[in-house]
């Protein structure tokens, strides 16, 4: 049996139609997330590290392509931190126990121009990166599979895990203000391993998961 529907203008809709339709309303919904956090592929340019550097033209990474490389992603009330119930699940559920919040600007920050220098080395560390912008913003730049730069633009009420072992580096924009959240399994080990420290189980663990496996998955599809 058929089902037509007819919408607003009369003409009658096949199941066809309709999911088509639905398909286009879902993925037209923008994701709210989009609104503190963004990515691009940066350029080549040796400019000043705090500007965009976006491709030209424009080059957009989506949320869940930064899902795939095990960087994840929440939008979060930043006024309300102290008592949300959203923060508080995503602690209890991975069993974060420890937190600090670091202030990125010379008055508040000991050794701003070292710590500036250091966060913009590419390294890896051998837990997660859990940072959660609570003012401010700040550019959290990321491997991607085939070693390219992929710029994560994390503004007020972004919160973002960099999972154990992806090659990373942290700038300032030209806002030149950052307030984060920091969480932690345990006690934190902030050590950065600059590249390269592919020996590492940290980094092995990682290729295992989210480069090797997506190779894997390419070759599944492509075989299909
Ligand atoms: C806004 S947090 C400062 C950057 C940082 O802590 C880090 O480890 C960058 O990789
Ligand atoms: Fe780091
Ligand atoms: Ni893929």
């Amino acid at each position: 049996m058929h089902v037509h529907q007819a919408p607003c203008d009369g003409i009658p809709q096949t199941p066809i139609d309709i999911t088509i339709n639905l398909v286009i309303m879902v993925s037209s919904v923008k994701d709210p997330r989009e609104e503190v956090l963004q990515a691009w592929y940066m350029d080549d340019s040796d400019e000043d590290q705090r500007l965009p550097h976006h491709k030209e033209p424009k080059e957009f990474v989506s949320l869940d392509q930064l899902a795939e490389l095990g960087v994840l992603s929440w939008k979060l009330d930043a006024d309300n931190y102290e008592t949300d119930p959203e923060l508080k699940k995503i602690r209890e559920e991975r069993g974060y126990s420890y937190q600090d919040v670091c202030e990125v600007c010379p008055e508040k920050l000991p050794n701003y121009e070292e710590k500036i220098k250091n966060f913009f080395e590419e390294h890896l560390h051998t837990d997660e990166e859990i940072r959660y912008c609570v003012a401010g913003s700040g550019y959290f730049d990321v491997r991607d599979r085939n070693d390219g730069w992929i710029r994560v633009w994390v503004k007020k009420g972004g919160m973002i895990i960099l999972p154990a072992g992806i090659y990373h580096r942290f700038t300032l924009d030209e806002s030149n203000y950052i307030k984060a959240l920091r969480f932690f399994v345990g006690e934190p080990i902030w050590t950065p391993y600059n590249r390269p420290h592919d020996h590492l189980p940290a980094r092995q663990q990682y290729v295992k998961d989210f480069v090797e496996k997506d190779v894997v998955n390419h070759a599944v599809d492509a075989a299909a």
